[in-house]
């Protein structure tokens, strides 16, 4: 699909890759076992990945389960199971230098790759932790990169507290670790100012979702 996307001017020429991780990532803790890292611009050249993303993934809308209820989903997604080719060889870059700077810590690789496309300021995922599967009851790590126009990611303790919020575009790294998904919750909130479209592409180990 073609969407109204308006790329950063100095962005235009980069080279579509991945930059280093290593000392770059800042991990922040948060309570109760969870923790954040941060590598922003991780990678270069993101908005030529958001325009062929964008174009070429088959996306789809789609219903959702959300505690007991059955809702639509207000944004486009697809997801690439372990055997499936992702849809850009700097995806496979991506996922291969996350297994090589988190490999040891979380003890197997990234697998799986859930792609998501808010095509606007209304499209949106409300309150959730990533625990069907294993997310609800381990430790885990979920990486997310971000293209095309920033979108706040805000996280908040499941048992009440402060929240807080990371705006994500443009080749953003975030990783949400420990035990985030089973004792926070993350949402991307709808945003009544002009946003444009944000793709964000989640990888996850064998048995997280
Ligand atoms: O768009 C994002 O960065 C978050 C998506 C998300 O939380 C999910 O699909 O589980
Ligand atoms: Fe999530």
């Amino acid at each position: 699909m073609k969407a109204a996307f308006q790329a950063s001017l100095l962005a235009l020429d980069e080279e579509l890759g991945i930059g280093p991780l290593g000392d770059t990532v800042r991990r922040t803790h948060l309570d109760h076992g969870a923790w954040i890292d941060l590598r922003p611009g991780w990678l270069t050249g993101a908005d030529t990945l958001f325009e062929r993303l964008a174009e070429h993934v088959p996306w789809r809308a789609e219903r959702r389960r959300m505690y007991d209820r059955v809702v639509d989903v207000p944004r486009l997604l697809k997801f690439y199971d372990e055997d499936e080719p992702l849809p850009d060889p700097v995806l496979a870059d991506a996922r291969r230098a996350l297994d090589g700077h988190y490999g040891s810590e979380l003890g197997e690789p990234f697998r799986t790759a859930g792609l998501c496309f808010y095509r606007d300021g209304r499209d949106s995922v409300a309150w959730h932790g990533d625990t069907i599967g294993r997310g609800s009851t381990e430790d885990t790590m979920v990486a997310i990169v971000s293209v095309g126009s920033p979108r706040a990611l805000v996280l908040r303790p499941r048992g009440g507290g402060g929240s807080v919020r990371y705006e994500l575009g443009h080749g953003d790294l975030i990783v949400m670790g420990g035990s985030c998904q089973r004792t926070w919750e993350h949402a991307i909130p709808k945003t009544s100012r002009p946003s444009g479209p944000r793709i964000s592409i989640q990888f996850r180990p064998r048995g997280v979702r």
